[in-house]
């Protein structure tokens, strides 16, 4: 059979800021339904990455198709139409501080369709659910949050339309471990209740071991290598060596992954 077309495909993607080059012929393809991890060192241009797939920022060179159609040769239309289709979960959760969570949730929604007010708060109100954040945290605003608790409000917002894709920028950074684990299980349960496809911009080591179905490395301004964990750890390249098999790698192996724990 012949292998299904990638829901994300990146080709020669070259950008620079000034003569500083982040990426000078990265390739990559996302298949569609799997979380994908990228790793790379500090500034090794993973968020330039993930900007330049949902047409934030604009490529120097290079091609990238979503849905096999391309970000950016597209007039205004079609990109809104295609920006329907994923959510993004910035590194901070970007959340509006005036509003509270569902009013977060429903922004898009009010930006994007055409819905009366009640039936666009009892979505929002779903969302909110979903994503596991209690009742009386509704109608609080984000600076009333927890770190995870505002992560959850933020993923909330990101899956609102219903999206087929979710960019996730460093979901667990900053949360303790218990509540990275517990993130990790929310991303790895709505992924398979809803059927995303997942690309996640991360450092957590236990991220990648308990939920990642392959990883990809920035390295060198390319994508070095993808694959599973199985496969980084046999690639001889000094980063990846140190990334994988340092201390903090050994430590997150020995942790189950949620869907081995009863
Ligand atoms: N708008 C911008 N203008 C100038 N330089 C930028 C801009 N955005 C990013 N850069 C530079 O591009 C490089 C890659 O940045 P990016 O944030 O993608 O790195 P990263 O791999 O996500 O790093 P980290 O893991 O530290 O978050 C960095 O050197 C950064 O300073």
């Amino acid at each position: 059979m012949a292998e299904e077309e990638p829901i994300i495909k990146v080709r020669g993607l070259v950008k620079a800021f000034g003569d500083h080059v982040v990426h000078d012929g990265v390739d990559l393809d996302v298949r569609r339904g799997e979380i994908i991890g990228i790793v790379g060192g500090s500034g090794t241009g993973k968020s330039v990455l993930l900007h330049q797939i949902v047409g934030l920022l604009k490529p120097d060179a290079g091609r990238i198709e979503v849905f096999g159609e391309s970000v950016r040769d597209t007039s205004d239309e079609e990109y809104r139409r295609l920006r329907r289709r994923w959510g993004v979960m910035f590194q901070d959760g970007a959340l509006f501080s005036s509003l509270t969570v569902r009013q977060n949730v429903e922004a898009p929604m009010r930006e994007q369709m055409n819905l009366p007010d009640d039936l666009r708060e009892t979505l929002a109100g779903i969302k909110v659910r979903m994503v596991g954040l209690p009742e009386n945290a509704h109608d609080k605003y984000p600076s009333d949050l927890s770190g995870g608790m505002r992560k959850r409000a933020g993923l909330a917002r990101a899956i609102s339309l219903d999206p087929e894709i979710v960019f996730l920028d460093e979901p667990t950074a900053g949360l303790d471990p218990i509540g990275a684990a517990d993130f990790d299980t929310l991303i790895r349960e709505l992924q398979s209740a809803l059927g995303l496809t997942v690309f996640m911009v991360t450092h957590d080591l236990d991220s990648l071991h308990a939920i990642c179905d392959r990883i990809a490395v920035l390295a060198d301004k390319k994508v070095l290598a993808v694959g599973t964990m199985a496969e980084m750890l046999e690639i001889d390249h000094p980063w990846v060596r140190e990334y994988f098999h340092g201390p903090r790698a050994r430590a997150a192996q020995g942790k189950p992954r949620p869907d081995e724990v009863d």
